[in-house]
């Protein structure tokens, strides 16, 4: 809802524009207008295109179940890793019957997934290639059995169920994050973990290659990386800028993950784990940056403005907190943010994807100073915002 929505126990006054809008819904929902409008020549391609943005939302679910068996069968990586496969090769690779195989090839190619090739083969389409070799995004896009299972009711989300329905087996996405429905996150066994620190490792560089391009961290000396998950991020920028010390902030099982990362890549000498829960537990001190990656739209505003609070305390003056994730209201890409962020928050239990206007004002309260977005490469993998704290 736009921010001037009236509170919603007082009856909004009719505005001007309500009449026009009126018309204009009337006109779109009579069947004899888009009976006119698709015959006449010059509304003809408004009618076609409208017809299929409609029917891509009708669809939607079942373009995502065709890319959920395209990665579950390792298909992009296979076409990247082999070259381009006949169907029947396919088919008896996956131990599935011909028609079939074809069918999910037919599927994916009308989707740009792959392409058809010479000698009646299939390869790599325009948007499989992107996909192909990407563990971090073939992981995503398999953790979403778990949001399906939460979406199977959207009404039963939307009234304030998110338990998943008895027929369908496996958890949803309060499962998955465990910590989102809880005032104890501290005391979640290390098994309640372990699958989320790896997806977040796993698709952490489509975050950390917009976060360094937008915002060079070598100027910095010491980084503190505040629900940093296991290590990755730190990692990373550790290796970008090799003056940095970093330091990461996580649930206790979480920063045990941490420091095994930091041990394994050799990194144990400048960069540490500190365990703990940042809405109990004050955040180790004297960091010039600290970053908060994929963490704010985790949380509700009370517990965000606590959490930022706790940050700009922790930062010495004139430090640098460097927000990043994924922003509403994105331009071109909308729909990512309300549409998906707001359920994919919903089924999780717990936080809002916020737009660049309402961090700013949480960051001001928070006494957050001169607020900027940062420019990213692609704004629908990470948007950055970076505030200062007061010298
Ligand atoms: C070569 C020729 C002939 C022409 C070239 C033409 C040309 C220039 C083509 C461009 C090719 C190109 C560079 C393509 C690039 C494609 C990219 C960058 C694709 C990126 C895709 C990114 C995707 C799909 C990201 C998806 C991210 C998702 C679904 C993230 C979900 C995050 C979640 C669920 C986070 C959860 C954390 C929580 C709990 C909310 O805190
Ligand atoms: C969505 S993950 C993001 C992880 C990492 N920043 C990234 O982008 O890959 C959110 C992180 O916040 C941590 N977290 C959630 N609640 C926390 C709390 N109360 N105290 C400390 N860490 C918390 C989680 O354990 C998790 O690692």
């Amino acid at each position: 809802m736009p921010a001037t929505s009236p509170p919603a126990a007082v009856a909004p006054a009719a505005h001007w524009s309500d009449g026009l809008l009126a018309w204009r819904d009337r006109l779109l929902g009579s069947a004899r207008f888009r009976h006119w409008a698709q015959a006449f020549p010059l509304t003809r391609w408004i009618a076609r295109r409208r017809a299929a943005e409609v029917f891509d939302l009708v669809a939607g679910f079942v373009y995502s179940q065709v890319l959920l068996a395209c990665v579950q069968l390792r298909l992009f990586d296979l076409l990247l890793a082999e070259g381009p496969q006949t169907a029947a090769a396919l088919a008896a690779r996956w131990q599935m019957p011909l028609a079939h195989a074809e069918r999910l090839l037919r599927a994916a190619v009308a989707l740009r997934l792959l392409q058809h090739r010479a000698y009646g083969r299939v390869g790599l389409g325009p948007l499989g290639a992107p996909l192909a070799g990407d563990a971090g995004l073939a992981a995503m896009v398999e953790h979403h059995a778990a949001f399906y299972r939460d979406l199977a009711d959207p009404l039963a989300l939307l009234r304030g169920d998110t338990g998943v329905p008895a027929a369908l087996p496996g958890g949803g996405l309060a499962d998955y994050w465990p910590y989102a429905g809880t005032d104890a996150p501290h005391a979640l066994p290390p098994e309640r973990l372990a699958a989320y620190s790896a997806l977040m490792a796993a698709s952490q560089p489509l975050v950390a290659e917009q976060v360094l391009q937008a915002y060079p961290l070598h100027r910095h000396r010491r980084l503190l990386d505040v629900g940093g998950g296991n290590g990755a991020f730190a990692c990373r920028a550790a290796q970008a800028a090799p003056g940095l010390q970093v330091q990461v902030f996580d649930l206790p099982g979480v920063a045990a993950l941490a420091q095994q990362r930091f041990a394994q890549a050799g990194l144990a000498g400048r960069c540490s784990a500190v365990g703990g829960d940042f809405f109990q537990d004050a955040l180790p001190v004297g960091a010039d940056l600290v970053t908060l990656l994929r963490v704010v739209h985790d949380h509700d505003d009370d517990r965000v403005l606590r959490l930022l609070s706790a940050v700009r305390r922790a930062l010495v003056p004139g430090g640098c907190l460097l927000l990043a994730e994924p922003l509403a209201d994105t331009p071109g890409a909308e729909r990512m943010g309300h549409a998906y962020f707001g359920f994919y928050l919903l089924a999780m239990g717990r936080g809002e994807p916020r737009s660049e206007a309402r961090l700013r004002e949480l960051l001001a309260e928070a006494g957050f100073i001169q607020v900027q977005r940062l420019a990213t490469a692609v704004p629908l993998q990470a948007s950055a915002v970076l505030a200062k704290t007061p010298e």
